[in-house]
C-alpha cells in the first residue's frame, strides 16, 4: 500500500506536513510513504513542474496526497512550465475526471461564514465537479486579429462521453446522499452546456429515484448564497465547478476547511485510486508564516483513507477530531482566530490521540 506525497509550493508544504502527522499516528501496516516534487518547486530543482519521476510515482502509488502549487514568480513562464501544469498534468495523466467537492457546515462557526448564521449551519452540498475536459483542456492561444489587436482565445468543449461519465458519477453520489441532483451550466447561451444538459437528462432515466434539475450557473451562484441548504449534489464542468466550490467553502467558514478527492476508474487492491487535495492554492500571501489553515488538506486525507485504501473508520476519527478542535475554538486567523499551523496540527493530533 503506497501514497505519493506532493506538497508542492508555498502553503502546499505546511499544511501537508500537519496532514502527514496524522497518518503517522495511525500507524497503518505495510504503508509506504513517498515525496515527490511538484510545482515550482519542481521546476528550480529539475527543470520541469512535473518531473517524470513524480509522474511514475503517482502512477505508481494507491493514492496521492497533494498540496498546492503556484508561485508569483513563475507567472510569466511559458505555459507549459507553470507550477499549475503539474496538477492538470497529474488530473490529465492519471484519468482522474470526477473531482468531489463536499462543503458541510461544521457546528459552532456559523458566525464566520459569509451569511446569515441560521443560513450558514444549513449547508451540505456536495459539489461533482468534471476535471478532465472543458475551456481548461481545450486548445488556445494567443493571436493577432486584422485590425492589430490581440487576442486571447481558449476553446471551450465537451465530448458526451466525457459527460456521460461525470453524471454517473454525480448520479451514483445523489443516491448516497438526499437523492437530489442540480446540474449547472450555461445553456442558455452555449452549446457546449447545451449537449451537457441534453445528456444528463439521457443519463437520469438511469436513475429513477434521483430528482434532476438544472440551474443556469449564475443563479447557482446566487442560490448558494441566497438558500444553499436547498442544494444536495451538484454536478457542473471544470470552470463552473472550480468558481462555485471556492465559493461554497465560504458559506461554511474559510476556503482552509474544503477538502477534495479526484478519481477515475482505476481501481486497486484497497479501493479507488484517487488524488486529494485542499481546494485552496499555495496562498503566496500567507506562505511560510505558519499561518495556513492544515484542516482542508487534513480533511483530504480522511477522504483518501475513505476512497482509496478503504480505511472508513479512520476517516471518520480524522473527521471527527478536526470537527471537535473546532468547537472547541482552536482556529486560525482565516477564521478569526490566532492558531498557528502547527498549533492547529497539535490540537488534532492531541484530539486524535482522546479518541482512538
Ligand atoms: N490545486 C492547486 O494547486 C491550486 C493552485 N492555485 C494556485 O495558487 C496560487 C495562489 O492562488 P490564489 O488565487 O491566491 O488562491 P489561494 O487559494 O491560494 O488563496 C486565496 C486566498 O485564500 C487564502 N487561503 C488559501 N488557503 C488558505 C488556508 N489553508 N488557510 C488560510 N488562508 C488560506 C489565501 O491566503 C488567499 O488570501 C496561484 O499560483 C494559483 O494558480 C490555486 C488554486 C488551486
Ligand atoms: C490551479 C488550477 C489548475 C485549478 C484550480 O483552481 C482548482 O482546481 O481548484
Ligand atoms: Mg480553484
Amino acid at each position: 500500500m503506497k501514497i505519493a506525497v506532493l506538497p508542492g509550493d508555498g502553503i502546499g508544504q505546511e499544511v501537508t506536513r500537519e496532514a502527514l502527522r496524522l497518518l503517522e499516528l495511525l500507524e497503518l501496516p505495510g504503508l509506504e510513504v513517498e515525496h515527490g516534487e511538484v510545482g515550482a518547486t519542481a521546476y528550480r530543482n529539475q527543470g520541469h513542474p512535473l518531473p517524470e519521476a513524480t509522474l511514475e510515482l503517482a502512477r505508481s502509488s494507491d493514492a496521492i496526497l497533494f498540496g498546492a502549487v503556484g508561485d508569483p514568480s513563475c507567472d510569466n513562464l511559458e505555459r507549459h512550465l507553470r507550477p499549475e501544469q503539474a496538477i492538470l498534468g497529474l488530473r490529465a495523466a492519471l484519468g482522474l475526471f470526477a473531482n468531489l467537492r463536499p462543503a458541510t457546515a461544521f457546528p459552532g462557526l456559523e458566525h464566520m461564514s459569509g451569511l446569515k448564521p441560521e443560513i450558514a449551519r444549513e449547508i451540505d452540498v456536495l459539489i461533482v465537479r468534471e476535471l478532465n475536459g472543458d475551456v481548461y483542456f481545450g486548445d488556445k492561444g494567443t493571436r493577432v486579429r486584422e485590425d492589430g489587436q490581440r487576442e486571447g482565445w481558449d476553446m471551450m468543449s465537451y465530448a458526451e462521453s466525457e459527460v456521460r461519465r461525470i453524471a454517473h458519477t454525480a448520479f451514483r453520489a445523489a443516491q448516497t446522499r438526499k437523492n437530489r441532483l442540480t446540474s449547472v451550466d450555461k445553456a442558455n447561451v452555449l452549446e457546449t452546456s447545451q449537449l451537457w444538459r441534453d445528456v444528463m437528462i439521457e443519463v437520469s432515466a438511469e436513475y429513477p429515484d434521483v430528482e434532476l434539475d438544472h440551474m443556469y450557473v449564475d443563479n447557482a451562484a446566487m442560490q448558494l448564497v441566497k438558500a444553499p441548504a436547498n442544494f444536495d449534489t451538484i454536478v457542473t464542468g471544470n470552470l463552473f465547478g472550480d468558481i462555485l466550490s471556492d465559493q461554497a467553502s465560504m458559506c461554511v467558514g474559510s476556503i482552509g476547511l474544503l477538502p477534495s478527492a479526484a478519481l477515475g476508474e482505476r481501481q486497486t487492491d484497497y479501493g479507488t485510486f484517487g488524488l486529494y487535495e485542499p481546494i485552496h492554492g499555495s496562498a503566496p500571501d500567507i506562505a511560510g508564516k505558519n499561518l495556513a489553515n492544515p484542516m482542508a488538506t487534513m480533511l483530504s486525507l480522511a477522504m483518501l483513507l475513505r476512497h482509496s485504501l478503504g480505511r472508513e473508520a479512520d476517516a471518520e476519527r480524522i473527521e471527527r477530531a478536526v470537527a471537535e478542535v473546532l468547537a472547541d475554538g482552536v482556529r486560525g486567523g482565516d477564521l478569526g482566530g490566532s492558531a498557528t499551523t502547527t498549533e492547529i496540527g497539535d490540537a488534532v493530533v492531541t484530539k486524535m490521540v482522546s479518541i482512538s
